[in-house]
């Protein structure tokens, strides 16, 4: 395509000029220098301290060739750029002997951190149009925008707190105030919805939309009162609907007919563009549609799996978005009521608008201030046609942080400028038709991004999940889960029962222990299914047994099938006999074969998956199982053993003896278990312990013990205070902190310590406690009136060291999210198993002694750290002394087949839920030796074949 051809020609032409465009050229964002210089970039500007800031500058510098490109670009600012960059390398990264490092040593080490610092401030000028709106505004009237109008965005991360979407509302408010004072300069305000509200989430809809409209409604009112257009960002594909609803009563406000300034973002990625573009149109009033390619993409891919949804919402080849972005395009330029603004570094895309657009001017374009150089300029300044630049506004430090995340999670690497960096690509593969890459693979997914059900193939099938951001199934759950259940008490065994339940699962094992492997692996892929096709009752058994929040509720369910799948693919794999090697003349063979009766005792906290996980494995392997679920949560355990036999696992081989602790030590004391799987506390799991060894009569039995913690999380200074705070309130508030993986124990660098405290205050504030089967609830009631007073006892004797609590409704059993001040690390002496945390600070260069602070607990269940040094990650990795270590997210919600669950020393014996390891433990093993020749004559030696001689 000639037009193309063109167009690509002045891109590329451009990308010599000018420092920016000489640095993005020298430090190509896929090659490792860029990437290093990306992360650097994302987190050197918070780092307050200089120790942690040298061990980030050797982090990301110390692995990259820095000398390589010095001097190397024709633009002075970039070489002297590159020289900071070669003297933090060397300083940080050749040891004491390197002769630069000698050299610039004596400039002293703040020196370092100066250079870096301006390479920094080079790579804030490039993504930040200015850090003030003035600022910006004065930018935007420099020679290289000359023609070029502008969308200023407040950008930045999502509000956690109210206070910050304070902030930025504000910042917004400025922002109109300042563009409306010269309005006739055509420049326009861009907003983001999720920075304007700490909780826009489809759960929260009935507080947020009304607020969020509110909030855009006076916005709006605003910039039509200045005379300036006004766009609504787009958002993850979750949010949609609600962006809509927000954006279509704002559109319609009686005081706002007659602007046409009104405009919202399209994401061509998303599946439902086309239908968004004609919903806009439909409107009764003229729309600015900006058309982009979408901002959100690795994120929505990963939720999408995360949460096993059926399908993706979204394309998973860019090729195809590039399909739909010509699509929507079309669709866009036909349109009556849309002003179209297409947003578009891509050549192609480009050309194609224009030669579809012919002689019309009546449309824009838009590019990201710091890309796409040289592809607008002869079209806006000798063509007349219009561009966009859309320019993020605000200081480097927050800024910096969010863009270069973005670029990084965007795939930068296959984006078409970076695309033009790479030499490598003639100008027909830059401009190959995206249909017809499309048409080549037939239309299908990306082969590397498979359906959310195939993640573990060709192991398991994934546990389907819910769509909760979709407003009509949410409803139907919510409805379902709220339902009355049927009544029928599940009567307690007594000791007799006991007994008698072993008499039965002894008798039923022979029978049970020779059924083929495969045969007992597919009944519980049937229970699997099962489960899945019961899972409304499930959950709402869940919700109102054990007071499990919806969102809880589902993780329960879908784990327990995972847990079922997952032993049954790993029975089929792992049980069958095994031919080992020895002399000719001699068959050796490993069986490993079920124990007996085993007894599973569980806790009410995962009183379905934890209760079928342990109960699953012993059976896979053969064993007979007497079940004892917690006393407080028998109806779920029933219906799940209920289920068990309608998929097949024969009556006597698996009974439940409901009960309390009573009903337990008289399982645990039945000489004929073979085997305990407990899971629950460490007193009582000791208890278990000495109570399988006093009769000395008495085989010596395995017994799997899971069971608690003490959980530390470690946060640096390198650390985004925006994403430690969500893993921070989803690790110790989640499940109203019943969970054994909670975070009870928050360490904060003492440097940054004020900083996150105070953003996760805030972010407690947004917590909401309620009823479990309200799907806005965050916080559910603890599970009895026991654990209630246990928590809040202690509780109200650590008065003094509160630093937040919120408020609870005045009825029911709800534990105040509360966060509790210590001075030491060691002042935390056991488990509190609900929503308490915990926070002390450490100091900047003692990772290693606060790893073994923690680890001198004795306990040893989850570690959280959060660090963008590497480095860090490593010392945590070697040196924590727990199951389960999670680097740069949330602590708990460990999946079957990725995260193996259990811990060690007070926490646990292993082997892990849901590992490799975990069905070796339940079986038996037995080795056969068979001497073949014992009948005279080695058949296999006597055949043997000569080898052709
Ligand atoms: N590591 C893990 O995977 C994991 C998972 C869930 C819960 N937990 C831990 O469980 C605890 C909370 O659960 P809980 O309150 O139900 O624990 P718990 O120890 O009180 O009870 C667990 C189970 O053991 C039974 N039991 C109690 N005394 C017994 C005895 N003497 N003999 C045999 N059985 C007996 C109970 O009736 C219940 O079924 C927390 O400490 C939590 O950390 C650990
Ligand atoms: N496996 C669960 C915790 C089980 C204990 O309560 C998690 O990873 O959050």
């Amino acid at each position: 395509m000639g037009h193309a051809g063109g167009l690509l020609a002045d891109l590329r032409a451009a990308q010599g000029r000018g420092w920016v465009n000489q640095f993005l050229q020298e430090y190509r964002l896929n090659s490792s220098e860029g990437v290093a210089l990306l992360s650097l970039a994302e987190a050197f500007l918070r780092v307050p301290d200089p120790e942690t800031a040298d061990l980030l500058i050797a982090d990301k510098l110390g692995d990259a060739d820095w000398r390589a490109h010095a001097g190397r670009s024709n633009s002075r600012l970039v070489n002297s750029a590159t020289w900071g960059l070669v003297v933090g390398r060397a300083l940080v990264g050749e040891g004491d002997q390197g002769p630069l490092r000698r050299l610039i040593s004596r400039a002293g080490e703040p020196f370092v951190r100066q250079a870096v610092g301006a390479a920094m401030k080079m790579m804030g000028e490039i993504f930040v149009m200015g850090r003030t709106i003035d600022e910006a505004m004065r930018r935007m009237k420099k020679p290289e925008n000359k023609g070029f109008t502008a969308s200023f965005d407040m950008l930045g991360e999502a509000a956690r707190t109210f206070a910050d979407a304070d902030r930025y509302f504000q910042a917004y408010v400025g922002a109109i105030e300042a563009v409306g004072s010269d309005a006739a300069a055509g420049h326009s305000v861009s907003v983001k919805l999720s920075a304007l509200h700490p909780r826009y989430e489809v759960a929260r809809r009935h507080e947020c939309v009304p607020a969020l409209t509110e909030m855009l409604e006076a916005l709006a009112v605003q910039a039509a009162a200045k005379g300036i257009a006004l766009t609504v960002d787009a958002e993850e594909s979750e949010r949609l609907e609600m962006s809509l609803d927000i954006i279509g009563t704002v559109a319609a406000l009686p005081g706002l007919k007659g602007w046409d300034g009104f405009g919202m973002a399209v994401q061509a990625y998303g599946k439902r563009a086309r239908p968004v573009v004609a919903w806009a149109n439909g409107l009764d009033r003229i729309m600015n549609v900006r058309l982009v390619k979408g901002a959100y993409w690795d994120s929505e891919i990963k939720r999408t799996q995360v949460e096993g949804l059926v399908d993706y919402p979204l394309f998973t080849r860019k090729a195809a978005t590039d399909v739909s972005y010509l699509a929507v395009a079309r669709d866009m330029l036909a349109a009556e009521n849309i002003r179209p603004a297409f947003a578009s570094h891509n050549a192609l895309t480009v050309a194609t608008i224009l030669e579809w657009a012919g002689n019309s001017r009546d449309f824009e374009f838009q590019r990201l201030h710091g890309m796409g150089d040289g592809l607008y300029e002869r079209l806006v300044r000798e063509q007349g046609y219009h561009c966009r630049i859309y320019a993020p506004v605000g200081g480097h430090r927050d800024l910096l942080a969010y863009l270069v995340r973005r670029l990084l999670e965007n795939g930068a690497n296959s984006s078409f400028v970076h695309q033009l960096a790479g030499e490598r690509l003639s100008e027909a593969e830059i401009l190959a038709d995206p249909v017809a890459k499309i048409a080549a693979v037939g239309g299908t997914r990306h082969a590397s991004i498979p359906l959310p059900r195939d993640l573990f193939a060709p192991g398991h099938r994934n546990s389907e999940g819910l769509d909760l951001s979709d407003v009509p199934t949410l409803e139907a759950t919510v409805r379902a889960v709220n339902a009355p259940l049927d009544a029928a008490p599940v009567v307690p065994a007594d000791s007799g029962a006991v007994t008698a339940a072993v008499d039965r699962a002894a008798a039923a094992f022979p029978a049970w222990s020779a059924t083929p492997v495969g045969e007992r692996a597919a009944i519980l892929e049937r229970l699997a299914d099962l489960l899945e096709r019961h899972r409304e009752e499930l959950m709402a058994i869940c919700v109102q047994e054990a007071f499990k929040t919806i969102g809880d509720s589902i993780g329960e369910v879908r784990e327990a099938a995972d847990f079922c799948r997952y032993y049954a693919g790993e029975g089929r794999a792992r049980l069958m006999p095994q031919e080992l090697p020895g002399p000719t003349g001699e068959r050796n063979t490993l069986h490993l074969d079920g124990r007996g009766v085993w007894a599973t005792i569980a806790p009410w906290n995962f009183p379905l998956a934890i209760f079928l996980g342990q109960t699953a494995a012993a059976l896979v392997a053969g064993n007979t199982v007497v079940a004892k679920p917690a006393p407080q949560t028998p109806r779920i355990a029933a219906r799940a053993v209920a289920l068990a036999h309608e998929a097949g696992v024969p009556q006597d081989a698996l009974i439940l003896v409901p009960g309390g602790p009573e009903v337990g030590a008289a399982l645990t004391a039945d000489a004929r278990i073979a085997g305990v799987a407990f899971t629950g506390s460490t007193a009582t799991a000791k208890r278990i312990a000495r109570a399988l060894l006093e009769d000395d009569d008495r085989p010596i039995v395995p017994l799997i013990a899971e069971t608690g913690g003490i959980n530390a999380m470690i946060v640096d200074s390198t650390a985004l205070p925006e994403q430690v705070v969500a893993d921070v309130a989803t690790s110790a508030f989640r499940s109203a902190g019943q969970r054994c993986s909670a975070l009870r124990l928050l360490l904060v660098q003492a440097d940054v310590a004020d900083t996150v405290i105070e953003m996760l205050k805030g972010a407690m504030d947004t917590l909401r406690l309620g009823a479990p089967g309200d799907p806005a609830t965050d916080v559910g009631p603890v599970i009895d009136r026991a654990a209630y007073d246990r928590l809040m006892t202690y509780r109200d004797g650590t008065r003094e060291r509160w630093l937040k609590t919120v408020a609870a409704p005045g009825e029911g059993l709800f534990v105040p999210p509360t966060l509790i001040r210590l001075d030491r690390v060691e002042d935390l002496q056991q488990e509190w198993f609900g929503p308490i945390l915990h926070v002390a600070t450490w100091d900047a260069g003692t990772l290693s002694e606060t790893i073994a602070r923690v680890n001198a607990k004795g306990y040893g269940l989850t570690m959280g750290l959060h660090s963008r040094i590497a480095r860090a990650a490593e010392v945590a990795e070697a040196e924590a002394a727990v199951g389960n270590l999670y680097i740069n997210r949330s602590m708990i919600g460990a999946v079957v087949g990725s995260q193996p669950f259990g811990g060690e020393g007070l926490s646990g014996t292993g082997p892990k839920a849901g590992g490799p390891h975990y069905l070796y433990r339940f079986c038996t093993e037995r080795a056969v030796s068979v001497d073949t020749t014992s009948a005279g004559g080695n058949a296999t030696l006597l055949s043997l074949d000569e080898g052709g001689i």
